[in-house]
């Protein structure tokens, strides 16, 4: 099958609808897979544009099932497709539209889990940049599954710290749909409702977009929640400029007790018979109230208190390891074995 290539639009050969797919090779979705497809082609268009200017662009999509969003892609006209999806059942539907493209699209079809593969296998060394360059021209773009957006998109901030992965190519861009829940934590600001430990995170590495809600009616099956598509550009420089895991943890724990004061948090990074003493001391070298609830407490205010937390563990390295939920555990099966 020959496709063309217009100005802007590559024009496919006629396809059978998705929805004829789903029909023609019998895709049941499977709830464990966080199966919910997109039907209607202006909404996938939509999600499409949100990434902005994609022609001759790398793009690696995650889940793209039926291949809905695959299709609105490709008419984009990238240079190249990666497609990572971990149900084989779909391979025979993306086949079919990587060969109807083949002319003007390279497509690697990857049939695995995304948080097993290494995408930066798979892109041309050709597009890097350097990360203080505007993004490179890559871009990922997903319709997540549910059961994966959360410790992905961690992990992804993880690589972005690190510049590596997608990120050694420069600060390649992300177009990705959540939950509505967990789009709106992602994007909240401070005193903001939905304000956790993903929004300090995501905003320490990225300039977090979001951009239109899709309601869950659009999905087949209907998933019981709305969702949220969310653009992510990396940041030239971090709010926080501290490794990866220690601000996880200094954010992780002050978050624990979301409504109490954020001293209460803190507190759990030190060993119980210097709590007090050490939280309370690392709120003064911050200069934080330490009344201040978690939901309160602006990103470079974080910043002060990861940089307090490291100058108290470079002085203290004992407390550098200690974990609250491991020692609880010990306490507590201490305490159970009491006669
Ligand atoms: C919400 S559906 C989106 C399907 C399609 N892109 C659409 O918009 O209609 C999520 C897709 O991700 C796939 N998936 C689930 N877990 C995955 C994983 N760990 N790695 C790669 N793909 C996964 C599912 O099989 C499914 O095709």
């Amino acid at each position: 099958m020959a496709a063309v290539k217009k100005a802007f639009q590559v024009r496919l050969p006629p396809l059978p609808s998705i929805k004829d797919v789903i029909k023609l090779y019998k895709l049941r979705a499977l709830r464990e897979l966080s199966q919910n497809f997109l039907m209607e082609p202006r909404l996938l268009d939509k999600i499409v544009r949100a990434a902005g200017h994609i022609e001759n662009h790398v793009v690696c999509e995650v889940g793209p099932g039926p291949g809905g969003i695959t299709r609105s892609i490709v008419k984009q006209g990238p240079r190249k497709l990666i497609l990572i999806e971990k149900d084989p059942r779909f391979t025979p539907s993306l086949e079919l539209l990587a060969d109807a493209c083949k002319d003007v699209v390279d497509v690697d079809i990857i049939t695995g889990d995304i948080l097993k593969t290494d995408i930066a296998h798979f892109i041309p060394k050709d597009v890097k940049c350097e990360w203080t360059d505007p993004p490179p021209p890559v871009n990922l773009i997903g319709n997540l599954p549910f059961s994966v957006s959360t410790i992905l998109m961690i992990r992804w901030l993880e690589m972005i710290s690190k510049k590596d992965g997608p990120w050694a190519f420069g600060r390649t861009r992300m177009t990705l749909t959540f939950q509505k829940e967990v789009a709106e934590r992602m994007a909240a600001r401070i005193t903001e409702k939905q304000r956790c430990r993903l929004s300090v995170m995501t905003q320490n590495w990225c300039i977090v977009n979001y951009k239109f809600d899709i309601p869950g009616s659009a999905f087949l099956p209907k998933p019981e929640v709305d969702v949220g598509v969310v653009t992510l550009t990396p940041l030239k420089q971090p709010i926080i400029k501290l490794p990866f895991k220690l601000i996880e943890k200094v954010v992780r724990q002050i978050f624990s007790m979301r409504q109490k004061y954020s001293i209460r948090g803190a507190q759990t990074l030190f060993p119980e018979e210097v709590r007090e003493e050490m939280a309370l001391t690392m709120y003064k070298m911050a200069e934080i109230d330490p009344v201040t609830r978690p939901f309160q407490i602006a990103n470079g205010e974080f910043g002060r208190l990861c940089e307090a937390y490291k100058e108290i563990i470079t002085k203290y390295p004992e407390f550098e390891n200690y974990d609250y939920r491991a020692a609880k555990k010990i306490k507590s099966a201490g305490e159970a074995t009491k006669p």
